[in-house]
Order: structure tokens, then C-alpha cells, then sequence
């Protein structure tokens, strides 16, 4: 069978590197035929960029066009919130099958790509945290929440995340919201005398982020009843528990026909 070919894009960056390994390291099955990086080194290819010791060259494009020269299949995106919508799309309109991990996608431009994929013909993966464990905690944090509607999400990241509140925590309060009784919490009358401390507010739910060093990416959704409580918590201790759904999107997304929103669509 022939290999599925695969770019990574945003590939000098902490998931970007983790995935180029893992598709080197799956090499019966994938090839990694190109790395994308508007400010990659333009004299080093990407195996010169990540240290690789053997004998590859594979090409660093910092062109969003030059990447069609790689011929990819998938396009594995880890980049930063300002540039996936356009990635997306660019991958898209090129018959490229997009899997994409980074943050910040907002609903409006989740249904436009939607949209473009229809039109297109092509599916594709939006894939808020690859993590198994995060995957299950949302879906635990959605049934539980259908009988404790008063619920918290305080998620912990290391301290060079550039987005609060992170993809999983906004995923996991959608998903809560669709089947919560409506509600805001806390006291009608509560006031915040130093401001933020309450935290962000998703349709009445509260969400907390914390960012500190020594931290990978963490959640906890804290549910409370009358007299019980129960805490739904997640640990990322490692990138690599990221790469077991990156390999899975990357093997089923050309079998997808639309546009799908989490790993679940391919589990
Ligand atoms: N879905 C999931 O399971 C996970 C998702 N993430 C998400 O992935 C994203 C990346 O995270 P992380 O690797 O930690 O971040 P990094 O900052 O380490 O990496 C992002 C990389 O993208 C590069 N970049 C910047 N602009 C562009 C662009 N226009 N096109 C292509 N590349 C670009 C950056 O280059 P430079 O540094 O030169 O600006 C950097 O090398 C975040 O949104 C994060 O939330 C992270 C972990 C898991
Ligand atoms: O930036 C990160 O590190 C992570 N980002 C994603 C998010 O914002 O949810 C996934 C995971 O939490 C790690």
C-alpha cells in the first residue's frame, strides 16, 4: 500500500518537532515529505533543521504555495492561532487533507471551513487534544454535567501557551453546554474585588486557566451537588501522549467526507 504522504506545519515548533519524529518513526506507513514555517532558516532543509543525522533532505518551505511541491496527502498543522484559518483553507482548496491541532479556530470559521470542505469534496479533522485521556475526559465531563450542572474547568498549561483559556477547556464547555440545564453560578449578587478572579464565563460555567513552568497540559472539571462533589482530572505529563491520535488522524482523515470536530470522529 502506498505510504500517505505527510507535512508538518509549524514543524520547528514543541508539537510540530514531536510529530515530525513520530511520522519518521512510522515509517512504513507515512512519509514525511515537508515541513512548513514562514520563518524557517531558507538555507536549511528541515532535516538540517531538526538535527536529523540520517542523510534525508527534506524540504522547509517558508512559501505557503511552495509546500504543493511536496505533494502532500495530510497536512498535520501545529502552528498558532492567527495562521490556522488560512492554513486550513490553503489545504482546503489544494485537495490536502487537514488535520489540524492548533487552537483558535472560532464556531464561525469552524462552519466556513466546513463549508469549503463540502464544496470541495473533502474531509478533514479538528482536533481540539489528541490526548485518549483528554478525549475521555470530555466525554465523562459531558455526562456527568447532565446531573451536576454547577460545574468549574480550571486547566493548567506551561507558561509559553499563548491562548487562554486552551482549545481543550472551550471544547470541553461546549460540549457541557449542549446537554446542561442553562444556569449561571455562583451568587447573583457575588462581586469580584480583584478582577479575573472569578475566572472566564462560558454560558454560566466558569473556566480558570493557570500557567506555570514545569507544567505540560493539564485539566480538571470540578463538579458540585449538595453535599458531594466529583472531579473529572487529566494530565498531560508528556508530548507523546499526543502522538497516538496524531498517527490515528493522519491514518483514517482521507476516509473522512466532511469536516469533523475531535478525535472521537475517528476512534
Ligand atoms: N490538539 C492538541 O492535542 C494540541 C494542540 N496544541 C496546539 O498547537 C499549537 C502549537 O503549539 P506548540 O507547538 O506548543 O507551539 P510552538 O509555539 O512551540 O510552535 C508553533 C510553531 O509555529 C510557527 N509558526 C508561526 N506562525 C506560523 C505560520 N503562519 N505558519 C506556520 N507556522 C507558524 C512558530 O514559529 P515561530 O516560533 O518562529 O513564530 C512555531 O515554530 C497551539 O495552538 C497549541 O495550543 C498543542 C499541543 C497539543
Ligand atoms: O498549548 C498546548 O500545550 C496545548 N494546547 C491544546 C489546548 O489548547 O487545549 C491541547 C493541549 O491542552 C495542549
Amino acid at each position: 500500500m502506498a505510504k500517505i504522504r505527510v507535512l508538518v506545519a509549524g514543524f520547528k515548533g514543541r508539537m510540530g518537532q514531536t510529530t515530525c519524529h513520530m511520522i519518521l518513526e512510522h515509517s512504513a506507513e507515512f512519509e514525511l515529505v515537508g515541513g512548513f514555517d514562514p520563518y524557517s532558516d531558507p538555507n536549511q532543509n528541515l532535516s538540517q533543521q531538526l538535527n536529523l543525522t540520517d542523510g534525508s533532505e527534506i524540504p522547509a518551505f517558508s512559501k505557503i504555495e511552495a509546500t504543493l511541491q511536496a505533494k502532500p496527502d495530510v497536512w498535520v498543522d501545529f502552528t498558532t492561532p492567527a495562521s490556522v484559518q488560512s492554513n486550513t483553507q490553503f489545504c482546503l482548496e489544494h485537495q490536502i487533507s487537514p488535520v489540524i491541532g492548533t487552537t483558535g479556530l472560532t464556531a464561525s470559521e469552524i462552519d466556513a471551513l466546513t463549508a469549503t470542505a463540502a464544496q470541495q469534496k473533502l474531509g478533514g479533522l479538528v482536533v481540539p487534544n489528541f490526548a485518549l485521556s483528554a478525549v475521555l475526559m470530555m466525554k465523562f465531563a459531558q455526562e456527568a454535567v447532565k446531573y451536576f450542572p454547577d460545574v468549574e474547568i480550571i486547566e493548567l498549561h506551561h507558561d509559553n501557551k499563548k491562548d487562554a483559556p486552551s482549545g481543550t477547556a472551550l471544547r470541553t464547555a461546549e460540549l457541557m453546554a449542549a446537554v446542561r440545564k442553562p444556569k449561571q453560578q455562583g451568587a447573583s449578587d457575588e462581586q469580584e474585588t480583584l478582577t479575573g478572579a472569578r475566572g472566564g464565563n462560558y454560558e454560566g460555567m466558569r473556566i480558570h486557566s493557570v500557567r506555570l513552568p514545569g507544567l505540560i497540559a493539564h485539566q480538571q472539571v470540578q463538579f458540585g451537588g449538595v453535599g458531594e462533589g466529583l472531579t473529572i482530572r487529566q494530565d498531560s505529563y508528556d508530548r507523546a501522549s499526543f502522538m497516538t491520535g496524531v498517527a490515528l488522524a493522519v491514518r483514517k482523515v482521507q476516509g473522512l467526507t466532511t469536516l469533523k470536530v475531535g478525535l472521537e470522529n475517528v476512534l
